[in-house]
């Protein structure tokens, strides 16, 4: 396939990058009146118009007034899930607080009521709606975690319900192990040994299928504190899976510093951040991830990008989607949201939202950047005078038509 004519080639790096910190997160490297040649599902060829390949024989689309860029690379989902929580947000409209909710029984728990009560072809046959749309607005790499289950049977059938999407749909999907969520209710007077179910029974069986790529855990007041995310995280090194915690997002509790110390891929909400927490991820290869949907849909604080950022650090943005705290997986208002609201620039969203997004779930040799070699996972958006106009118009997509695996992909 053969993309002539495009308007700027945005997001283009060398092999071997890997992310971009600091102030080089406000560089977006582009070329101007470009063409980009893919072959089978790769980049094969990019460069000036100038050297467009002539009389090419393939199918060839005129990308005139329109920029290219490398699919959003979305870090942080949870995707897979039954039913929704609208009931609970409308308690929210009405005063109730997100951990009133839980306290009542409510949250995380009343997923995992809905989804234990579902089967298997149900939730697939729900959260393939969900990820068609997805696509649709530009994601070309996603992570799915579980979560929702809290149950062995509940997780294997959400881990193998994110297995079929990745097999069915031409995204690349990373699978996350997320049953340190919450407590359920049959544990809710020993944790221990719902720990312990999570990491001597559940872990070995999710590993032995290849069902998983990290484990990740709720480093939470009123869930579960440093000591049980070093015992997961621990246990998931013992079976290949890197960490993704989910971590300072009420509260600092030092969960930071343990997801460096155990090589984690990436710790997630950020929301409170204490200077501890900053010198913890200096020098480290753990990417700290912000969900500003999240913030959105909560009401609660942003994560504070700037000083992330300012501290020469790297930072990726994800979408969060999920019934409870982010029901919305649109990478194109994440991006916006980032800009309006954490005052991260154009192109520092977009490396977020790509190369950084790419490496929190260990897709940066294959996704996020304009590369050759690297999967043809691109994004082509509406006429446009420039890339600003993308975080500008929120809440609208931009996206025009976006490329999978080389194929345009049809809504
Ligand atoms: N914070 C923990 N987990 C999810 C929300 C889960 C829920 O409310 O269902 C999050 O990332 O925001
Ligand atoms: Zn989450």
């Amino acid at each position: 396939m053969l993309l002539k004519n495009i308007q700027q080639l945005l997001q283009i790096r060398p092999a071997g990058q890997a992310w971009v910190a600091g102030a080089a997160m406000a560089e977006l490297p582009a070329l101007d009146d470009a063409y980009l040649l893919t072959e089978g599902d790769r980049i094969a060829a990019f460069g000036p118009m100038s050297e467009c390949p002539q009389d090419y024989a393939g199918e060839v689309t005129d990308c005139r007034g329109r920029l290219v860029l490398p699919a959003w690379c979305d870090s942080h989902s949870h995707l897979v899930y039954a039913g929704d929580r609208a009931s609970e947000w409308l308690d929210r409209l009405r005063g109730l607080s997100y951990a009133e909710i839980a306290a009542r029984g409510g949250g995380i728990l009343h997923s995992a009521q809905l989804l234990n009560a579902t089967s298997e072809d149900e939730l697939y046959a729900q959260s393939r709606v969900r990820l068609a749309r997805v696509l649709a607005q530009g994601t070309g790499a996603l992570e799915i975690k579980s979560g929702y289950g809290l149950t062995v049977a509940g997780e294997l059938k959400m881990l193998r319900v994110i297995r079929r999407l990745a097999a069915e749909y031409p995204v690349a999907i990373r699978a996350t192990f997320l049953g340190a969520h919450a407590l359920p209710a049959a544990y809710a007077q020993d944790k221990t040994a719902y720990l312990r179910m999570l990491t001597e029974e559940l872990l070995p069986q999710i590993a032995a299928e290849g069902l998983a790529d990290y484990v990740d855990i709720f480093c939470e007041k009123n869930y579960f504190d440093v000591a049980d995310t070093e015992r997961v995280l621990a246990a998931g090194q013992r079976f290949g899976l890197a960490g993704k915690i989910h971590v300072n997002q009420f509260t600092a509790l030092g969960g930071v510093a343990a997801g460096v110390a155990y090589g984690a891929r990436s710790v997630d909400h950020l929301e409170v951040l204490e200077a501890e927490d900053l010198a913890a991820l200096r020098g480290s290869t753990t990417m700290p991830v912000a969900l500003p949907g999240c913030s959105f849909f909560l009401g609660i604080p942003y994560t504070p990008a700037r000083r992330i950022i300012d501290a020469g650090l790297p930072l990726a943005l994800a979408t969060d989607y999920n019934p409870g705290s982010s029901p919305s997986g649109n990478m194109n208002f994440v991006v916006s949201l980032a800009c309006t609201q954490m005052k991260l620039l154009p192109n520092e969203a977009i490396n977020a939202a790509t190369l950084n997004g790419a490496y929190a779930m260990g897709l940066e040799a294959e996704l996020g950047s304009i590369t050759v070699g690297k999967r043809a996972n691109l994004l082509l958006t509406r006429p446009v005078p420039s890339l600003a106009a993308l975080p500008y118009a929120f809440g609208e997509s931009s996206v025009e038509r976006v490329l999978l695996s080389g194929r345009w992909y049809l809504c």
